[in-house]
């Protein structure tokens, strides 16, 4: 059997020094996605940070197609593995269309020319960006540079997407057409997401961040239950059927804790 496209073997990780998760054990397959579900605090993005090599395991180890993440060059693992994070402030000076050619700078070779600017502009258009291109990057709205930043990640053409919390900001429409345009890349994708019913539509498998662990990976149809809603987040949640397309849906119902 093929080693899974990125995997965490017995991973222990945090901030700094102080412990956050431990014995983290993941197996992603290739071209699947993957979100992790979990309360604020939990460790999503600590963990994020350690499957992207931007932080160090305390102790196990990250492996991308069976090689440990820290034995690949710096180089090729910023060409094969793109990162949206939470909180990123980019340059302020910056038009759109240079922040997402960017993006392109791992591929970027003396011997090879690359059209920075074309794969740039064709990511903008993929997520309905295009207006923005030469927009100042501190002219754009919270949601908008959010976008821009996951065009980032498509210009840069990588093979795993890790993003944390990549509908942050969005509003309804831009949060399922962001997903939507994810999902049909068919590329590898972790992302941190509070929203259950978008965990629930757009990935494969759901892991629960929690209480200093990683729960196994499996179908959302079976981690996104009322019970995890109890344990996990401590809200009371019913499942109900949509009557058009019959599927599944939980609805958090706070109250019902105090009937
Ligand atoms: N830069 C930092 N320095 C020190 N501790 C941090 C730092 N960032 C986060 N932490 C702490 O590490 C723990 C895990 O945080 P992390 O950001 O991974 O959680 P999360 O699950 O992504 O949360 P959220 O859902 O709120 O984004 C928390 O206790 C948090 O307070």
């Amino acid at each position: 059997m093929s080693a899974p496209h990125l995997a965490a073997r017995g991973v222990a990780c945090g901030r700094g020094r102080r412990p956050v998760l431990t014995g983290v054990d993941l197996a992603v397959r290739r071209g699947s996605r993957l979100a992790l579900v979990g309360p604020n605090g939990a460790g999503k993005s600590t963990l994020l940070r350690v499957l992207a090599g931007l932080d160090a395991p305390h102790a196990g180890v990250v492996e991308l197609d069976g090689r440990a993440l820290r034995a690949v060059p710096a180089r090729e693992r910023a060409r094969r593995l793109a990162v949206v994070s939470q909180h990123e402030l980019p340059p302020a000076d910056l038009q759109v269309r240079e922040l997402v050619a960017l993006g392109r700078l791992p591929h970027r070779s003396p011997w090879r020319s690359d059209d920075a600017d074309g794969h740039a502009d064709a990511a903008l258009e993929r997520l309905g960006l295009g207006h923005l291109a030469g927009r100042a990057v501190d002219h754009l709205s919270g949601g908008e540079l959010r976008r821009v930043l996951v065009a980032r990640a498509l210009a840069q053409e990588a093979e795993v997407l890790l993003l944390d919390e990549p509908t942050n900001h969005l509003d309804l429409r831009h949060q399922h057409e962001l997903l939507a345009a994810v999902r049909e890349l068919g590329v590898t994708v972790v992302a941190a997401i509070h929203d259950l019913d978008l965990a629930g539509r757009y990935f494969d498998d759901v892991a629960v961040v929690d209480a200093g662990s990683v729960s196994a990976p499996a179908p959302a149809a079976d981690v996104l239950t009322p019970a995890l809603l109890a344990d996990v987040f401590g809200v009371a949640a019913v499942r109900l059927q949509h009557p058009v397309t019959g599927r599944w849906h939980l609805v958090v119902d706070p109250e019902e804790n105090a009937r």
